[in-house]
């Protein structure tokens, strides 16, 4: 599934991608910035230790003052505990504001992806979604507790040790300044490969994250199948790329590693032997050449770090741009005009609910294809039930999916008792619309709040029992827990058709005005799918309802039936008309009472001729 951008935009740039973070940090910035300072000067700290030493090497040691050199074993004893307090410290400060920060932004996320579209959730993968919401935040919150910092901190510790180095002697300051150019641009170097590799890298964790959770899921049917094996395969592909990616960051990190801690170290032996020479002319004090090497050696850790410090900023920055990309997708807007949407004079009037010339195309479909639906017309009268029957892959799902608006039409248009549904709030038009779909989901909670889910605020025990009557669901009560017992995840503790009854129930509980079932009785056997029939011909009496069905005894739960075929209503009538009167729905229906009768799926497959029969145009769908 195409998700994700596999290399980074030319141009890119990390620091760029880092500042969208600002929103997120300006509320603990205090906390950060003084973190930052009482790093600095805990580091700063440490670089007064070869001052001391200077002293105490040129001072006591020469003169052989026992009670100075005590003294200055003192003075390295506190300022070594000041500077491991003012870093634990720091950890402190910072450890509470990143888990907020970390906490705020997987939040947003997850309202964010409520509100995409549909749409959005059809073209990416779940698994790219999850590690957006877990690897990728943890990159961002170690970025902000460690490499902003830290690369801050090393700066200014690298800057005041160049100077005092200098102020201790230029010449042999400036030795060890010499690997500075070919240091910088091997970071620079070294940050443009990493950038394309860690993108990769985090990619290929999504795509992994994907296959694993669809492993889980689909664990049934790769048992059933025997296919564990082939998923195994899979799955090594991918471990096998993933591991190719980190072995190459690794090797560009030992690379960048190698040259930082080389070049310093030769300066620094350079530099020392050097010294030594000078120090035997007799040019340089013995007290200066400790403090300038003890400065030097002080500095090396600031500097062997900047490789791994940039490898995590990279990171970081790569995990905040594919946080951003999620972010910055268009969620569900209400149009322009639903606010003060014009309602026709007879808004207030029951119409029921009518397609006028809808058409519509997935986004994604290959480019060129046809619409799937070309031109849909179609009313179902206030309180009237219809039935939509059409080949496989005719498009009843999608068009009973753009009622509660999961997907737009692409044009023509869709009114409730005469109201535009993109003129309406999609809450409300969603607490208008009740739908059930084929395959009913269900969330890891109790019976009662899944069924109790499709029900406005304030709904009752009474209203649960009402729906679960229903839609036959009584099996709920008889649960260990009644209608407290939890269901498993996706529900799968349950059977097909007892999940089908309670998802029927989640839609009939709210009492809504406008039902839509897709398929909703497929998994029940002849009896119950009878009962729950007969108690959804009350419930159905007054809702105005459009039911995806496949066999007759579906269809003769409605009151008339249209016939989907070829992108548009073919006709509409009894189901008795039309088995007169079309072949193909006489087609549709016997082939799905011979499966019925034989136990088979029912439904014919997509390439069974399905242009509109004779005669079909003559019936006027509205
Ligand atoms: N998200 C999507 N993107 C692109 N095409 C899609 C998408 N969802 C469905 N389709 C295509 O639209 C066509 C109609 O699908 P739809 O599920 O509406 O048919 P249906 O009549 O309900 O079929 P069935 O009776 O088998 O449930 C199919 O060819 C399907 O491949």
């Amino acid at each position: 599934m195409p998700t994700t951008r596999a290399t980074p935009e030319t141009g890119r740039s990390a620091v760029r991608a880092l500042l969208r973070l600002w929103p997120y940090v300006r509320p603990v910035r205090a906390r950060l910035f003084s973190a930052a300072f009482i790093a600095i000067v805990a580091s700063c700290t440490g670089l007064v230790i070869p001052l001391v030493l200077k002293w105490m090497v040129d001072g006591p040691v020469a003169g052989q003052d026992f009670g100075g050199i005590w003294l200055g074993a003192l003075y390295l004893l506190l300022l070594g505990i000041a500077e491991a307090v003012l870093f634990g410290f720091r950890r402190w400060l910072v450890a509470r504001p990143l888990s907020h920060v970390e906490a705020s932004m997987r939040a947003d996320l997850y309202r964010h992806l409520q509100r995409l579209p549909i749409a959005f959730h059809d073209r990416w993968a779940s698994g790219q979604l999850l590690s957006r919401g877990t690897t990728d935040l943890m990159l961002v919150r170690m970025f902000l507790a460690f490499p902003l910092t830290f690369l801050l901190v090393n700066g200014v510790t690298i800057l005041v040790g160049v100077i005092i180095m200098l102020l201790q002697d230029w010449t042999l300051g400036l030795v060890v300044l010499g690997p500075v150019i070919p240091v910088m641009w091997t970071c620079a170097v070294f940050e443009r490969r990493y950038a394309e590799v860690a993108r990769r890298a985090q990619d290929q964790v999504g795509d992994l994250t994907t296959l694993v959770e669809e492993s889980v899921l689909g664990i049934r049917v790769i048992k059933g199948f025997g296919r564990h094996r082939s998923q195994a395969r899979a799955f090594h592909t991918l471990t096998a790329g993933l591991r190719g990616t980190e072995l190459r960051k690794a090797r560009l990190l030992a690379a960048i590693w190698a040259v930082i801690v080389t070049l310093p170290e030769l300066a620094i032996g350079a530099a020392l032997v050097l010294g030594a020479v000078r120090v035997a002319d007799g040019t340089l004090s013995a007290g200066t050449l400790v403090a300038f090497l003890s400065t030097a050696l002080a500095l090396r850790w600031p500097v062997d770090s900047i490789g791994f410090l940039l490898a995590m900023s990279q990171e970081a920055a790569t995990a905040t741009e594919r946080y951003f990309e999620v972010l910055d997708e268009e969620p569900e807007r209400e149009s322009a005009t639903t606010a003060q949407a014009a309602r026709p004079s007879d808004a207030t009037t029951a119409t029921g609910l009518r397609f006028e010339d809808v058409r519509f195309r997935y986004p994604d479909a290959p480019p060129g294809s046809p619409p799937l639906l070309t031109g849909v017309d179609l009313h179902i009268r206030p309180g009237e039930s219809l039935a939509l029957v059409g080949a496989t892959g005719s498009g009843k799902t999608t068009l009973t999916a753009l009622v509660p608006r999961l997907h737009e039409v692409t044009s023509g248009r869709i009114t409730l008792d005469g109201v535009d549904i993109t003129a309406m709030p999609r809450a409300e038009l969603r607490a208008r619309v009740a739908v059930a779909f084929e395959e009913p989901t269900l969330f890891s909670a109790s019976v009662g709040d899944n069924v109790l889910m499709g029900a406005p605020e304030g709904a009752d025990r009474a209203d649960l029992d009402r729906a679960l009557a229903v839609a036959q669901a009584g099996f709920a009560h008889a649960l260990p827990d009644g209608t407290d017992t939890r269901v498993g995840e996706q529900g799968l503790s349950l059977s097909g058709g007892q999940r089908q009854r309670l998802a029927l129930a989640r839609a009939v509980v709210g009492r809504p005005d406008f039902l839509v079932l897709d398929d909703p009785l497929s998994a029940l056997d002849v009896h119950t799918e009878a009962a729950v029939e007969a108690a959804l011909r009350e419930v159905l009496a007054d809702t105005t309802a459009l039911i995806v069905a496949h066999r007759p005894s579906t269809v003769l739960l409605a009151d008339r039936v249209a016939l989907l075929s070829g992108g548009r209503v073919a006709a509409v009538g009894t189901h008795q008309e039309l088995l007169r009167d079309h072949p193909e729905y006489a087609r549709l229906m016997s082939g799905a009472q011979q499966s019925a009768e034989s136990g088979a799926p029912s439904g014919t497959e997509p390439g069974a001729p399905s242009g509109p029969p004779p005669g079909a145009q003559e019936d006027d769908p509205r």
